[in-house]
This record gives C-alpha cells, structure tokens and sequence, in this order.
C-alpha cells in the first residue's frame, strides 16, 4: 500500500516528486525502536521529514537517528530527532540514503553531496541499506554516468594524490579535479576537514573491487564513493511508477507497482 502523503499523479511528475516518492516508500520500513542511518542529499532529506512527520503523528515512537552529515545533523535536530552516533550505537537497524549512480548489480556511486566518508560508515554499520533514487541515477556501469566518481583525500599535496589516482586507470580514460566550492572558488572541505577528487571515466574502469583496493591503497587516500555490496535493498520511483529491487542472497528479487495500481489500493 502506498503512504498516503504521496499523491498518486495526476499532473506529470518532477524529479523532486519522484525523489519524494522513493524516499516515503522507503520510510514504511521504519518502526518504532529502531536506530536509524539518516542519508544525506536532496532524496534522502525527503525521508528524514517523513521519519519526523510520522514520530509528530505518533505513528513512530522512540526511534535513534544517526546522520551522515552535518547538513542531515542540523535537519534532524531541527525536526526534533534523537540523534546518536555510531560510538553509542555501533549497529544500525536501517540506514535509508540517495545515491548518484547504480548499477544493476545495486552497487553505488555516492559523495556528489561530499558526504560520501560518514555515509559509508553508517551505511557499512547498518544490518538493511535501502537506496531511493529516481530512474535518472541508474546507470549500466559504475561511473557510466559520465559524472563524478568522488574520491576523499587528505589536503597534503592533493594534486600529488590527484596523479596518483588518475595513473591507476590510465586504461579507462580517467581524468580528474579537485573538486571547489561554486561560490568561493577554493577547494571544497569535507565534514572531516578533507578534499575531494572527482575522477571522470571514458569508459567501464572493470573489476570494482580491484579498483577500490588500487584506490584505497594509495596513501593520503581517506575513501572513495564507490560502494560495493553494501545496498540491501533500492527503491527506484519513475514517472510510471516504483520498482523495489531487494538482495536474497545472491538473487536479486523485483517488485514493481504503477502508479494506477497504487491508486487503486494495490
Ligand atoms: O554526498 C552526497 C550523498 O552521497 C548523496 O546521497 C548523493 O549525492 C545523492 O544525492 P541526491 O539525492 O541529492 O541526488
């Protein structure tokens, strides 16, 4: 059944409405007493005001929110969340977060946001990881958007760093950039104090896990936003309607509803 806060469409969909939409079908998996891996970005914002919507309606009750940013801290307390931290509560129940890529295998590409060091921390903590996306995210290949792979880094001689990571995928046509921020033009900080290195791929770099041991092996590398196996569960909204892709072990098992059907208490 869908929540009744999502309209069934009648007008056509935005990208914000479908984002909305992955986020409420994702945040019927929340109950009471659970601790709570709070996402980070403009999708997973869309479940951390339902999560609060449902404990004001007293639908939630005593749930733990553990954010993965600063921005999702500040929402949270805004919207008067308990929050904790992985140190007081070192296993999440679920963690329900957006993504930038993923492929069909449910592996991601995260950290456009920045975010990407705490986001693999909680979501790497969490016993269930549900991604919300809308269908603009799905990509046949990690880094086949053609968008940014981010990379956290150390500052110390970043561009040495930035070398360095762009020679282990000579192959794959990478190139990369420090990544600044828009309005002052420096380099963009990190929740953690670190840079970001946004590597750009040509083509398919191959074995993921391979790549993350070549990335992850570089000294004055922090974490790279590829995350690999770590999805339990995706929840794609598009402008027909919601496909859930959930891993029973190796399977992969789908489930899709229209919109129609939803209106018609599916
Ligand atoms: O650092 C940012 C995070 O990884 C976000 O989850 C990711 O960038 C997706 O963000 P959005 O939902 O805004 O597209």
């Amino acid at each position: 059944m869908v929540s009744p806060a999502v309209a069934c469409p009648s007008v056509p969909l935005t990208q914000d409405d479908l984002k909305k939409i992955a986020a409420y079908k994702a945040v019927e998996n929340v109950k009471s007493g659970m601790v709570v891996g709070l996402g980070t970005g403009s999708t997973a914002k869309h479940a951390v005001d339902r999560i609060a919507q449902l404990m004001r309606q007293g639908k939630l009750k005593d749930i733990i929110g553990i954010p993965t940013s600063r921005k999702t801290h500040e929402q949270a307390v805004s919207l008067g969340i308990p929050l904790s931290d992985l140190d007081s509560h070192p296993v999440v129940d679920l963690a329900i977060d957006g993504a930038d890529e993923v492929d069909p295998g449910l592996n991601l590409v995260k950290g456009r946001g920045g975010s990407l060091l705490r986001e693999k921390m909680v979501e790497s903590a969490s016993k269930k990881f549900i991604v919300i996306v809308d269908e603009s995210k799905l990509v046949k290949y990690v880094g086949g958007s053609g968008l940014a792979m981010p990379v956290e880094v150390i500052p110390f001689c970043w561009n040495h760093s930035l070398k360095r990571l762009v020679s282990l995928f000579a192959d794959a046509g990478c190139v990369g950039e420090l990544r600044k921020c828009v309005e002052t033009g420096k380099a963009f900080v990190t929740d953690n104090g670190n840079y970001i290195i946004d590597l750009y791929f040509e083509k398919d770099m191959g074995d993921l896990n391979k790549a993350s041991d070549l990335i992850l092996r570089l000294p004055g590398i922090v974490e790279h936003g590829m995350f690999l196996g770590l999805a339990t569960s995706l929840i794609v909204a598009g402008v027909e309607g919601i496909t859930v892709k959930t891993k029973t072990g190796n399977e992969l098992e789908v489930d899709s509803f229209c919109y129609t059907d939803l209106r018609n208490g599916f």
